[in-house]
C-alpha cells in the first residue's frame, strides 16, 4: 500500500479575502443595503499561499519549514482537502490521515467514546473501521471508566491522550502532521512516539510542518522553505535548514 501514494500541486494558491472591522458594523451593511450592494468588499486580500507547485512521492518524508506565517499550516490544510485551492490544481493519490487541527471534531458534552468515533470520522476514517478499533483504542488511553464520562471533565493531558490514541489507530498512506509530538505525561509521551515512529515508517508519505529542528532531522528526507506564501527553497533537510537558520539569523541581527 506504500508505494503508490502521490501529491501534485501545481501553481497553487489560497486567498483570504477579510473584511475589516468597518467593513462588519452596522452603519457598514446599512450602506450596503440601502445601495443594494450584495456585500461590502473585503478591505484586505490575505495571500496564504502563492503558486506552489510541488511534488511529493512515496518515500518522502518531507519537512514544511517557514518563519511564523509563511503558509505552512495552509499548505497542510490544502494537502488534507480541509482548503481548496483558490487558483491552481492538486492531485492526492492515497489516503490522507491528517494529525493536526486537533481540538478538531470534538463535542465537550459528548463521552469519551462517542468523541473518538467524532474525531475518528474527521480525520478521515470510516465509521466500521473506528467501530473495529474501539476497544483497541479505549486501552491506549489509559483511561477506563473515564471515557464514560463527558469531555469537559477531563484534564488537558487526558484530553490529548484521548486525541492521540484516535489519531494513531487508523491507517494512512499519507500522514500529515504538526508538532504535537510531546502529548501528554512522561510515561506517557515514550508511548505516543513509539506509536508515531510506527506510523510514519508504514506511510508512503509524511509531510511534517514544524518549526523543531531536531525533530526535523531526525525525520526529513526532504524540505521546502516557505516564505509568505511562496517555495523559496527545496532539497535535501540539512542544505534547507541551513538556508533557514542563516535566513533567521540575518533577520534578528
Ligand atoms: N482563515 C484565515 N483567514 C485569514 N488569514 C489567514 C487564515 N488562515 C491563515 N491566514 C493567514 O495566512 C498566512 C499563512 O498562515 P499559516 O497559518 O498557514 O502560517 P504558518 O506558517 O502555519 O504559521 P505559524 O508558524 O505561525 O503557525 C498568515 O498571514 C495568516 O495570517
Amino acid at each position: 500500500m506504500t508505494n503508490t501514494a502521490h501529491i501534485a500541486l501545481r501553481d497553487v494558491s489560497v486567498t483570504f479575502p477579510v473584511l475589516s472591522f468597518h467593513d462588519r458594523s452596522l452603519r457598514s451593511r446599512f450602506v450596503s443595503a440601502v445601495t443594494l450592494r450584495r456585500k461590502p468588499a473585503a478591505s484586505h486580500i490575505i495571500t496564504a499561499l502563492n503558486e506552489v507547485s510541488l511534488d511529493i512521492r512515496a518515500g518522502d518524508r518531507l519537512a514544511i519549514i517557514g518563519a511564523n506565517g509563511a503558509g505552512k499550516t495552509t499548505l497542510l490544510r490544502v494537502l488534507a482537502g480541509i482548503y481548496h485551492p483558490t487558483a491552481g490544481r492538486i492531485d492526492v493519490s492515497g489516503r490522507c490521515l491528517s494529525l493536526f487541527d486537533l481540538q478538531a471534531g470534538f463535542d465537550e458534552e459528548a463521552t469519551g467514546y462517542e468523541n473518538i468515533m467524532r474525531r475518528g470520522l474527521v480525520i478521515g476514517a470510516r465509521r466500521a473501521e473506528i467501530d473495529a478499533r474501539r476497544a483497541e483504542i479505549a486501552e491506549f488511553t489509559e483511561l477506563g471508566d473515564r471515557l464514560d464520562l463527558p469531555l469537559r471533565t477531563y484534564s488537558s493531558g487526558m484530553m490529548l491522550r484521548l486525541i492521540f490514541a484516535v489519531a494513531t489507530a487508523v491507517e494512512g498512506e499519507i500522514v500529515l502532521l504538526d508538532e504535537w509530538i510531546g502529548v501528554g505525561d512522561q510515561q506517557f509521551r515514550r508511548k505516543a512516539r513509539q506509536r508515531l515512529d510506527e506510523i510514519v515508517a508504514r506511510a508512503g508519505i509524511l509531510v511534517l510542518a514544524s518549526h523543531d529542528i531536531e525533530l526535523i532531522q531526525s525525520t526529513c528526507n526532504r524540505a521546502i522553505l516557505l516564505e509568505q506564501g511562496r517555495i523559496i527553497a527545496a532539497g535535501a533537510t540539512d542544505t534547507i535548514l541551513a538556508q533557514y537558520l542563516a535566513g533567521s539569523g540575518a533577520r534578528k541581527a
